[in-house]
């Protein structure tokens, strides 16, 4: 089947082939370039979702640890002013050693100061409408409790409180020990992140309340993403899911971001790391994008010379066919010329050439295997009066019937051959035959003939007939050349003449 289909055929496939791998490999190596580029970031994004996590649990651990201090020894060393002078200091102390505290507060059960860690007391605040004042004096539990961001009477900066409760010596409610957190301290660390120009981050509570958001928005802080795809997703997973990352929208300007979220692990809250989709796939665009025109314009060049290939693949194909075409025309005109060459126009017979050409090859035959080559030379006898009395045309009538008997009798064997040897004479040349088998082949045709019953009134017989000589050889180099064969038989036929005719006689 394939091997008829044309070389144009396959060259075509080929071209098409090799033009749409060119395109299909790179498409096949964006689809892998965009996957890597989404893993890498993905990677990137668990990164720093882990160490926000981290930062955060840190800062807000190292705020608590001196909050447990404070709440320890109001307890244990009572408020005597001079305890309080002694813990006043050192609340300084560390505050000072600790860069994210703004500072270090305790309050009595009405909310006013009782001491903090600036030296300075003032009457003026009471922070007993305070989220977390009110958490610990309606919640009895002792941990630690991280508020909402809010700004800071005292001092007039965003801060993150964290807070524990104070108990009397009886268990009731005793006030509350507060630690500020400098907001700016979370911030320089998100900013130092690398996010893109349109990525996020936030620190959010396990209840869906943003804590804290880079790009920092105040009038966001204390909001509640329980509605968004963040925190739904993020509130139906539980353990080791809670880490992880998805692609979210948005939930305050609606940017497709790839979220990567993490709970911290000392405190019910969680960070995300989100990156815009858009901003991540940028430079895979822009590369695929020119990529993709080198192979569209190297696909067209490709397709644009591989046509032109086949183009002139065809030209030649059909030169090729035009050619071939026109040689079996001029062998098959050769070998008419040659066929007309060789043979006579009149019988059809072979003509003298031929004759002369065969007679030498098988004269040599012969005389290499010492075979008998046998010739028998017929002439139409009264010929001249036939054509003296019906015309030379019926003459050649014929000599064409006689020539066609002649060839139907003479034996078929290779190297048999019947010509036109001169006028009105035929000659057979018959290889490795004797004198007995010539002589029969000789008389089955003169009788052929005279049956044929053509009328001729100027022979005595009444009828065309044919005289024969009959001559053989069994050649010998040296001795013998090929024309003595031709004329034993040339005089055997004229011995056939001078005996009067329509008969056969032997050299
Ligand atoms: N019609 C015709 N006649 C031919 C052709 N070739 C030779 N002849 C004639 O054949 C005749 C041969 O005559 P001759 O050689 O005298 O012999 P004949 O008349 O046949 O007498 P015998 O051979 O002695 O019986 C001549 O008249 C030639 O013109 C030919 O192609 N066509």
């Amino acid at each position: 089947m394939f091997k008829r289909l044309s070389i144009t055929f396959w060259a075509t496939v080929f071209v098409t082939v090799v033009c749409l791998s060119l395109v299909g490999v790179d498409v096949w190596r964006s689809i892998n370039a965009r996957s890597e580029q989404l893993l890498e970031k993905e990677r990137q994004g668990a990164n720093l979702a882990r160490a926000m996590a981290q930062q955060a649990d840190d800062t807000i651990k190292a705020a608590d640890i001196a909050l447990a201090d404070v709440v320890e020894r109001i307890e244990s060393d009572g408020r005597s002013a001079r305890a309080l002078a002694r813990l006043q200091q050192q609340m300084q102390a560390q505050v000072a050693n600790l860069p994210q505290l703004v500072g270090l507060f305790v309050y009595d059960e009405s909310g006013s100061w009782i001491v903090n860690s600036r030296a300075v007391l003032s009457q003026a605040y009471n922070n007993a409408d305070r989220e977390y004042f009110i958490y610990h004096r309606t919640h009895t539990e002792r941990g630690p409790h991280v508020g909402l961001p809010v700004i800071s009477r005292s001092s007039g900066k965003w801060i993150m409180p964290v807070s524990r409760r104070l108990n009397k010596p009886d268990g009731s409610f005793g006030g509350v020990v507060l630690a500020t957190l400098d907001i700016d301290y979370f911030r320089r660390f998100y900013e130092s992140l690398d996010l893109g120009t349109r990525g996020a981050v936030a620190l959010l509570s396990n209840d869906g309340t943003l804590l804290l958001r880079q790009p920092f928005d105040s009038g966001r802080v204390g909001s509640s993403m329980r509605d968004s795809e963040l925190f739904r997703h993020y509130a139906a997973a539980a353990g080791a899911a809670r880490t992880g990352s998805a692609f979210f929208h948005s939930f305050h300007d609606n940017e497709m971001r790839l979220n990567s979220f993490r709970p911290l692990e000392h405190y019910p809250l969680f960070v995300t790391a989100a990156m815009s989709r858009e901003e991540m796939l940028e430079n895979w665009r822009r590369d695929t994008f020119t990529r993709s025109i080198g192979v569209v314009v190297l696909a067209a060049l490709l397709g644009f010379f591989g046509k032109r290939l086949v183009d002139q693949i065809k030209l030649r194909a059909q030169a090729e066919a035009e050619l071939r075409q026109a040689r079996d025309a001029l062998e098959s005109a050769n070998h008419t010329l040659e066929r007309q060459a060789m043979s006579d126009g009149l019988t059809g017979l072979a003509n003298r050439r031929q004759f002369d050409v065969t007679l030498g090859n098988e004269f040599s035959r012969a005389m290499r295997h010492q075979d008998t080559l046998a010739f028998i030379m017929i002439d139409v006898d009264y010929f001249k009066q036939y054509n003296d009395m019906y015309g030379h045309s019926a003459g050649d009538e014929v000599l064409r019937a006689v020539s066609k008997l002649i060839r139907a009798l003479t034996p078929k064997r290779p190297g048999d051959l019947t010509a036109r040897y001169g006028g009105e004479e035929v000659g057979i040349l018959l290889p490795n035959t004797d004198l007995a088998g010539a002589q029969a082949v000789a008389e089955r045709i003169r009788e052929a003939v005279q049956n044929l019953q053509m009328a001729h009134n100027g022979s005595p017989f009444g009828v065309v007939t044919l005289s024969a000589g009959v001559a053989t050889i069994a050649p010998q180099r040296g001795v013998h050349v090929a024309g003595m064969l031709v004329e034993a038989a040339d005089k055997a036929l004229y011995v056939a003449k001078s005996a009067g005719r329509n008969q056969v006689s032997l050299a």
